[in-house]
């Protein structure tokens, strides 16, 4: 069954620095993501691999097209939501994994993992077990747990925002790069927990450099070059 269906979809950027000029990224983009399955999206630096997670998570708007997943067992259109409707599919399905923790003064690592079941209603202890768990899965030391994570190393901040992540049961996740900062170690670690999410029934939609990875995750790969625009009409 699709999770996600990304139809006929365009993003332009307008630069208004220089007066309005408006700059076509992709077009026509036209993809589904099936339960249990690992799309990754592959092609060169620049392509629009990034612009197509940000537009099918809502940060970027979308300037055709449709984004339709299963949110609350009927089909809706994130590509035509508002900004309430958006937080409502992310609080129960729909998850990302970007290339960068944002971090939250004062919030410890653990609050920040268990923060989105906490949203979705799982009391408190039981969220910061979980995210114990995780994180001690992850292989972030037990010394880090508590503290706020604007300190920690880039690998280790990628490491909680994976937890992050990976924390709840939402249908749909979405990985830019969960891996880049990773030892090969924690990148086995990844692998492991994206293979788990899978055989949950999770739909996976991701960018992954890292072609060892990529193999080892991927049910398929769509090379973004296929949807650059068509400059000539
Ligand atoms: N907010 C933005 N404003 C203007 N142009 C943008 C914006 N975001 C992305 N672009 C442009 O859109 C194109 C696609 O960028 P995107 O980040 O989606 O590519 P990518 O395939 O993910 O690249 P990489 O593999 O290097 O991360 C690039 O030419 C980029 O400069």
């Amino acid at each position: 069954m699709d999770m996600l269906q990304v139809e006929n979809v365009a993003k332009n950027f307008t630069m208004h620095l220089r007066g309005g000029l408006v700059l076509p990224i992709i077009a026509k983009v036209s993809f589904a993501v099936a339960a249990g399955e690992c799309v990754v999206l592959g092609g060169p630096s620049g392509v629009g691999k990034s612009s197509i997670l940000k537009m099918v998570y809502g940060n970027y708007g979308v300037d055709a097209g449709k984004i339709m997943l299963i949110h609350n067992g009927q089909m809706a259109d994130l590509a035509s939501a508002d900004p309430r409707q958006i937080l409502q599919m992310r609080a129960t399905t729909i998850a990302y994994v970007s290339q960068f923790l944002r971090t939250v003064p004062r919030v410890s690592a653990i609050d920040v993992v268990a923060e989105p079941l906490v949203t979705g209603g799982t009391e408190k202890a039981k969220a910061q077990d979980r995210a114990r768990q995780l994180l001690a899965r992850l292989n972030l030391p037990e010394r880090l747990w508590s503290l706020p994570p604007a300190t920690f190393s880039g690998g280790e901040q990628q490491r909680v925002n994976i937890a992050r992540g990976f924390i709840t049961d939402h249908k749909i996740l979405l990985l830019d790069e969960p891996t880049a900062s990773l030892d090969a170690k924690n990148r086995a670690v990844v692998v492991a927990l994206i293979a788990a999410k899978k055989a949950q029934g999770t739909a996976l939609l991701g960018i992954f450099h890292d072609e060892e990875v990529r193999q080892q995750v991927a049910d398929r790969i769509i090379d973004v070059t296929r949807f650059a625009p068509d400059l000539a009409a």
